[in-house]
């Protein structure tokens, strides 16, 4: 087997449970089992960098090679390019877009940089996988420092349709330095139909029945792979008794008291402000649910530099305070919001105490929190899950309650559904849900992505 080499803008830290961000979760799950090397940035910004080698630090099966960013790196490539020009622009925000001509040159310097690590680290027989919006020209970028080895791409989140992609200058380059890698691997069908539409739209090229796109004398192959989590994992952290969670559930029990849960990074992009509105109408519509039902919103932290996330978390705190204050009693607060990182051990038994998972983002490309959500469950007494229609996730998880983020009343109708639902529908929805993560689990997210790489497997061959 050939040695597998990760590049991703952060390299996770594999000695730690919290992980905020799926892509961490993601690959950390499948690269422990097949080993190999994960090469990304250290976390850490210096003014000057002069040491271009990689730092190198082995952890079980994964030799992990870092490299640190300089404040301007960081300030126009991460929260610039990345983060105020793609992210809002691949999450359907263009509202949210801030374009500035130095953001795209700190981009392209810090993927230039990128290939000049990875060079130092590669071998002739290793294969690549770049991960992520961060990372979109370093195909061409290793390219042109003369690397021949196989190069594939995982787009992590959402891939919008082409009129959205056109907003941006150099739309057509950014696009044309993707179709340099070997194979773009995305979330949904919805995401590789959009590459699909801007191939043909913008490149005159056509896609394939099974994802092949030929540009002049190149085959790229395009293809649906969604990520998964590592299931039996996940289900053993819920079994796993915690006592700070098991006491918190007998008071609630011993009260009657349910518990909706929602775990996100604090993102505009996760529908948290309308999620809480949705919450609120249900304490309006069915007065009978107040007292007996509680909201915990985990918010993690996350690019806090960037304003839009600033005035996220201004909104969301108005907001808990706004609900509390109107609808709290002496003994029952209705809404808990944490503004923090949770360990996924800690994460897994609260999913597990909690009679709904509420997973309601605006656009998402897959959100593991739900797929984590269903794996913890209990078939005796299983939860509901209640999931945005436009999460990747609900291509798969069709047995969740499937709602619309912006319809507050819908949202609210399908929680007091979820809330009310006999345990016998929830148990069939439960083991239906369960067979989809475990057809879809990280290994299989690896595995077939592998065969596209290495073996030019497409997703619909016959
Ligand atoms: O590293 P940060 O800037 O703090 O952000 C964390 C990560 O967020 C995004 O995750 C995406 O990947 C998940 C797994 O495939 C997917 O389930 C989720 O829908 C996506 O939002 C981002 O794509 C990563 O690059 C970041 O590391
Ligand atoms: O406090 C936290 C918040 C989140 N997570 C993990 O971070 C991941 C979030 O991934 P998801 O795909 O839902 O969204 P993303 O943050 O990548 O957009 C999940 O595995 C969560 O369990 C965690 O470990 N601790």
């Amino acid at each position: 087997m050939k040695r597998l080499v990760v590049v991703s803008n952060r390299v996770a830290d594999l000695s730690r449970s919290a992980q905020a961000g799926g892509l961490a979760v993601g690959l950390a799950d499948s690269l422990r089992q097949r080993g190999g090397v994960w090469m990304g940035w250290d976390g850490q910004t210096l003014k000057y960098d002069d040491q271009p080698e990689p730092r190198i630090r082995k952890i079980g099966t994964v030799t992990q090679a870092t490299i640190p960013l300089t404040e301007q790196d960081y300030a126009e490539y991460y929260l610039g390019f990345s983060n105020s020009v793609l992210w809002p622009l691949f999450h359907y925000r263009l509202d949210l877009v801030e374009y500035k001509s130095v953001f795209l040159d700190g981009y392209r310097r810090v993927n230039a940089k990128f290939a000049d690590a990875l060079t130092s680290v590669l071998q002739p027989d290793d294969i690549i996988w770049v991960h992520d919006y961060h990372l979109i020209p370093l195909a061409a970028e290793l390219r042109q420092r003369g690397c021949n080895q196989r190069i594939g791409f995982f787009l992590h989140i959402p891939f919008p349709p082409p009129e959205i992609i056109a907003a941006v200058p150099r739309h057509r380059w950014l696009v044309e330095s993707l179709l340099e890698f070997d194979v773009i691997g995305f979330q949904t069908n919805t995401d590789l139909g959009n590459l699909q539409h801007y191939v043909e739209d913008h490149l005159g090229c056509r896609m394939e029945q099974d994802g092949r796109i030929r540009i002049g004398k190149r085959e790229v192959i395009a293809g649906c792979f969604p990520i998964g989590i590592d299931v039996d994992a996940f289900v053993e952290m819920a079994e796993k008794p915690n006592e700070e969670v098991a006491i918190e559930t007998q008071r609630r029990d011993i009260l009657g008291r349910k518990q909706i849960i929602g775990v996100d990074r604090l993102d505009y992009t996760k529908g948290l402000p309308d999620r809480l509105r949705a919450f609120a109408r249900l304490l309006e519509l069915y007065p009978e649910m107040r007292k007996t039902v509680a909201l915990m919103q985990i918010a993690t932290p996350t690019r806090e530099e960037v304003e839009a996330y600033v005035e996220i978390r201004k909104e969301l705190e108005a907001l808990s305070g706004a609900i509390n204050g109107r609808f709290a009693d002496f003994n029952w607060t209705p809404v808990r919001y944490i503004h923090g990182t949770v360990p996924r051990e800690a994460l897994a038994a609260l999913f597990r105490a909690s009679q709904v998972g509420f997973v309601t983002p605006l656009r998402d490309g897959m959100n593991l929190v739900a797929k984590e959500y269903i794996a913890a469950q209990s078939m005796e007494d299983p939860g509901v899950l209640v999931l945005s229609k436009f999460a990747g996730a609900a291509e798969e998880l069709r047995e969740a309650l499937i709602v619309n983020p912006y319809d507050v009343d819908d949202m609210a109708r399908n929680l007091c559904r979820a809330l009310t639902m006999p345990l016998e529908e929830r148990r069939e929805r439960q083991a239906a849900l369960m067979k989809r993560i475990r057809k879809h689990d990280a290994r299989h997210w690896l595995e077939s992505f592998m065969a596209a790489l290495e073996r030019g497997e497409t997703q619909h061959a016959a």
